[in-house]
């Protein structure tokens, strides 16, 4: 089956428009991070390799069939198979989101941080958006292992944070995915501000009454 025109046209717009807004407010450089969108067909659509956030051509974003073949398009991102790691995973994601956003990768860097759970939960917006945050080990970008380690956590996380590189979110929609990421690199900026500061996190209590009511 081949999604309608229209879906494919506007999920095309979208991820132009959102990989411009990402660009202009600084939240991934160069021709870093990707973003794909998986149609009702189960079809999805990736931006390609070594290609800018801030100037995606909507007609020559990468387009894969259900099965994961390469169908059209520019050459697809390295990440191609880690995106599709996460659908396969995550049959309610309709969108992944993966940048170099500052903040998230400092905090990728950080040693002592829990890998179970990188943030503490400063806000109930961050609760509500991203939840629990897993440290993937580090490999290669483009690595088939560093996808497998991705989908190891891809059940239970929408979002995890790549170690010495950077977020992957998934979401039900392309805004869900945005949001998430953009709310992940704000509290790793928190975070960072606070460092050093006696800080109150919400309470495990607290966080689990938000939790109740997210749904991702
Ligand atoms: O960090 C990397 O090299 C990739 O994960 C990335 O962000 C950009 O790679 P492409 O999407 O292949 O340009
Ligand atoms: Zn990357």
């Amino acid at each position: 089956m081949t999604a309608t025109l229209s879906e494919e046209t506007r999920a095309r717009d979208a991820i132009a428009a959102v990989g411009k807004s990402i660009f202009d407010r600084g939240l991934t450089f160069g021709s870093t991070g990707n973003i794909s969108v998986r149609l009702s067909t189960g079809e999805t659509l990736m931006t390609p390799t070594n290609a800018s956030l801030g100037a995606l051509d909507p007609a020559r974003l990468s387009r894969f069939s259900a099965e994961g073949v390469h169908t059209g398009g520019d050459k697809p991102t390295k990440e191609a198979f880690l995106h599709q790691c996460m659908y396969c995973k995550r049959p309610q994601s309709g969108a992944v989101v993966h940048l170099h956003s500052t903040h998230s990768v400092a905090v990728s860097i950080l040693a002592d941080t829990d890998p179970e759970d990188v943030l503490p939960p400063l806000t109930a917006y961050y609760v509500m958006r991203v939840g629990r945050l897993p440290l993937v080990p580090y490999f290669p970008p483009g690595a088939t292992a560093l996808a497998e380690a991705v989908a190891a956590r891809a059940e239970k996380s929408h979002a995890v944070l790549l170690a010495n590189h950077g977020p992957v979110v998934a979401g039900k929609t392309l805004a869900d995915a945005q949001y998430a990421t953009e709310e992940l690199e704000e509290t790793a900026r928190l975070f960072l501000l606070l460092r050093g500061s006696n800080i109150r996190p919400l309470t495990e209590e607290q966080r689990k009454a938000i939790e109740e009511n997210a749904s991702r």
